[in-house]
């Protein structure tokens, strides 16, 4: 054996046993949490008052998330290991762990311990004098790399066994799984400036394709999450991604960090209750996307709270019910003087609407009965004229206010002067009425790019404007108060009733119940055991503590003033590229769209090294870019390529043979075969067993926003820069998924932005 060897053996032989022995603590901590979590389970099912079934739940939930977290950081739990000159190591891993005498034995790489680990580099080592990568195959060590930053500071036994390979060349050659994988092993020094970055404020995040943009941000959620996790954990975080094949693409990097209490979403189902699918052309979404939407939105539901031309006059039983222009005016300017939302106060207009509806109906009664009808012989003459109006007293005027309710012909006139609106119905009606929209639109919005048939299917353009709506409406919750009420007094009579039985039955006394039983009464109560996650998943107005907003140059400004809502301490992670934006409504400058908000309290931090694209592919991609943003540079890449891009002449049926050819060189590595919109249906036909996770993803341009492949199949080039006013951005994103291999297959000319290719 070599010396080199023996030393890579000896290394190899000192660190398997220092991470056997971690893994026996982090058995050891699962047990403890197991052993916990049995005890609270034992401690008394539906016996006890609710306040310590709260308490127990609470334990419990906690418990199984702790479990959880361990459970999630199974592989990979060391990744790292920092010398000082002083001789002291320290082991970094994806959670904190201690010993039996509470000593610190492993440090969570978010710690701020563990960050000369990610920040040292040879010219500002901070004290170290060696940063050692730790591969892991299960729980076995398969390889180490070393960088050595000071050698007169390391021990002779020490530097004896030093071993060294890139860690970071290392990760990125591995094949793709279709889903993105955490970091944590080897951030880089100009990502953990974005990871630790502070929670206050706004953070933008911009820097070209691959540059580590999503993976830095889903770091600094985990790294936040830890740091400050009493006020994170109350709030939650919010991730907003482009579309839901994107957060499936992402989904797993979390959960492998230990953090599974943030919510993801997109602008498409950011409205409770709606998931908007559907895709609005580029000119109606510039013109649902334009700030001055929120007026439009406003004015046309002032225009909802009607006044009647003349008179009201509601027929009832033959009467005539007749209620003054003046009146009806000064009804409606009294519940607008409330400024409450219109849902709100549309109560105080209907109270006293009736009120003036009975009075109406006095009056009417007395235009029709004379006084002649009344006189009864042999009784003096009435000589007083009737007033019935003026008999009315309080009482009377509710009770005829409760009893007009009830009337057809009432609810109707109402639902005339001032409906009640859910923002689904009121936004789908102001889309199908041009009379409407043009009423309501401020001068010089194309107010007639919106108009479109009522039964529509809901794009994301539409739910900033639901939820736009939604704010001015508000919710009447009154109804939902009262069923949650009655059902806490049925449950806490069930409670009651559970307890004496149990006590009857003696089972009580033995003070265990299964858990299937404390299960099943947590489905029963109110949410208690819902996690933050879950509660502000399902609530519109939740206020988050930070908000992640990924690909966010494809906000429109009214998509930000949404999420600016869920978001009131505006502590905030922006992360996009400029260069990227493929949304006609989208961003064109940070400012643009964050200043409304921020009043320019918001910062930059660049990323600019291109972690997936290789050199010789990123060169075409330069190319375009040049073409439609001259000026701006693109990133740098690391990687080198194992081929030269290529273009293929070749009709789509030619697809499967050369998608064959490309999947045989990638093995066990996935595909991308990116389209235009409209060639998508044609081109899935030729695959159909595709799918994030299969060797084949058949995806539009859009849909493939945000993801990654070993190789790439780009169909119809002109297609992709004709489809759109971004067209040229789309065919930027396109060229940029490779890691490895990119093809591009056209039909007739090849587009001269891509001539580096022929
Ligand atoms: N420090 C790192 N160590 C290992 N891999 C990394 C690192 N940084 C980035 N990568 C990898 O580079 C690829 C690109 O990262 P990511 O998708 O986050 O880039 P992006 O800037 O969001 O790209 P785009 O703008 O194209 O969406 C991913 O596979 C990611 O795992």
């Amino acid at each position: 054996m070599t010396n080199r060897q023996d030393g890579l053996a000896e290394a190899l032989d000192t660190e398997q046993r220092t991470v056997s022995w971690l893994y026996g603590r982090l058995d050891a901590a699962r047990e403890r949490a197991r052993a916990t979590l049995r005890e609270v389970y034992a401690r008394g099912g539906a016996v006890g008052t609710r306040q310590a079934m709260v308490e127990r739940e609470t334990m419990a939930a906690e418990q199984a998330r702790r479990l959880a977290q361990l459970d999630a950081v199974e592989r990979g739990l060391c990744f790292g290991r920092i010398d000082d000159g002083e001789g002291r190591s320290t082991y970094i891993g994806r959670i904190g762990l201690r010993d039996e005498a509470h000593e610190s034995v492993l440090i969570d790489w978010r710690a701020p311990a563990a960050r000369p680990f990610y920040v040292a580099t040879a010219t500002d080592p901070g004290g170290l004098v060696r940063r050692r990568h730790l591969h892991l195959k299960d729980r076995v060590v398969v390889g180490i790399d070393d960088e050595v930053f000071d050698l007169e500071g390391m021990a002779e036994g020490e530097r004896r066994t030093l071993v060294g390979e890139a860690a970071l060349l290392a990760a990125l050659r591995r094949g793709r799984t279709g889903r993105m994988g955490d970091v944590v092993a080897t951030i880089q020094t100009e990502q953990d400036r974005v990871i630790r970055a502070g929670l206050q404020g706004a953070l933008v995040v911009q820097g070209g394709p691959g540059t580590g943009k999503t993976v830095a941000a889903l770091h600094r959620a985990a790294y936040l999450l830890y740091t400050h996790r009493d006020t994170l954990e109350r709030r939650g975080v919010l991730v907003v991604g482009p579309n839901p094949m994107f957060l499936r693409y992402i989904s797993q990097v979390l959960p492998a960090l230990g953090e599974t209490q943030v919510v993801m979403t997109t602008v498409g189902e950011m409205f409770p209750g709606v998931r908007a699918a559907a895709v609005d052309a580029p000119a109606p979404a510039v013109v649902k996307g334009d700030l001055r939407m929120a007026g439009l939105v406003a004015e046309a539901l002032r225009r909802r709270q009607r006044v009647p031309d003349g008179e009201l006059v509601v027929e009832l039983d033959g009467l005539r019910l007749r209620v003054p222009h003046e009146t009806c005016l000064r009804l409606r300017e009294r519940a607008r003087a409330v400024r409450l939302p219109h849902n709100m106060a549309r109560k105080l207009y209907v109270t006293e609407l009736l009120k003036e509806l009975a009075r109406a109906e006095a009056r009417a009664l007395e235009e029709s009965l004379h006084i002649e009808d009344l006189q009864i012989e042999g009784e003096p003459e009435l000589s007083e004229p009737l007033d019935l109006e003026g008999d009315l007293d309080e009482l009377d005027i509710e009770l005829a206010s409760q009893r007009l309710w009830g009337e057809p012909e009432v609810r109707a006139a109402v639902e005339e002067l001032w409906p009640e609106l859910t923002p689904q119905r009121f936004v789908a009606e102001l889309l199908s009425s041009p009379d409407e929209l043009e009423a309501a639109a401020p001068a010089g919005l194309a107010w007639r790019e919106l108009v479109r048939p009522l039964e529509s299917p809901w794009t994301a353009g539409d739910v900033p404007l639901l939820d736009e709506a939604a704010e001015l409406l508000g919710e009447d919750d009154s109804a939902r108060r009262v069923a949650a009420r009655l059902e806490r007094e049925e449950q806490a009579g069930q409670e009651r009733y559970a307890a004496e039985v149990l006590q009857v039955t003696g089972v009580a006394e033995q003070g265990i119940l299964d858990r299937a039983d404390v299960l099943a009464e947590r489905h029963a109560d109110d949410g208690m055991g819902l996690t933050t996650a879950d509660r502000a998943a399902a609530d519109r107005s939740w206020a988050y503590g930070h908000v992640i907003v990924d690909e966010a140059q494809e906000l429109s400004p009214m998509a930000w003033r949404m999420v600016m809502r869920r978001v009131p301490a505006k502590s905030l992670t922006v992360v996009g590229d400029l260069a990227q934006t493929g949304s006609a409504a989208g961003a064109r400058s940070w400012g643009e769209v964050l200043d409304p908000y921020l009043e320019g309290r918001w910062r930059v931090e660049r990323l600019e090294v291109n972690y997936r694209t290789p050199v010789e592919i990123m060169r075409v991609a330069a190319d375009v870019l040049r073409a439609f943003a001259p000026g701006q540079e693109p990133p740098e890449s690391v990687r080198e390529g194992e081929a030269e891009p290529r273009a293929l002449e070749l009709p789509v049926d030619g697809l499967p043979g050369v998608v064959g050819e490309e999947l045989a060189v990638v093995g066990e590595g996935r595909l991308g075969v990116l389209t235009p919109d409209a060639r998508h249906a044609e081109v899935s036909a030729l695959f159909p067993d595709g799918g994030l996770e299969a060797p084949v993803a058949v995806l539009t341009v859009g849909q493939a926003k945000g993801l990654e492949f070993d190789a790439v199949v780009v169909v119809d080039p002109a297609g992709i820069l004709g489809q759109s006013p971004m067209g040229g951005q789309d065919l930027y994103v396109a060229v940029t998924r490779a890691t490895r291999r990119l093809t591009v297959v056209y039909e007739g000319e090849l587009p001269s932005v891509l001539s580096r290719l022929t």
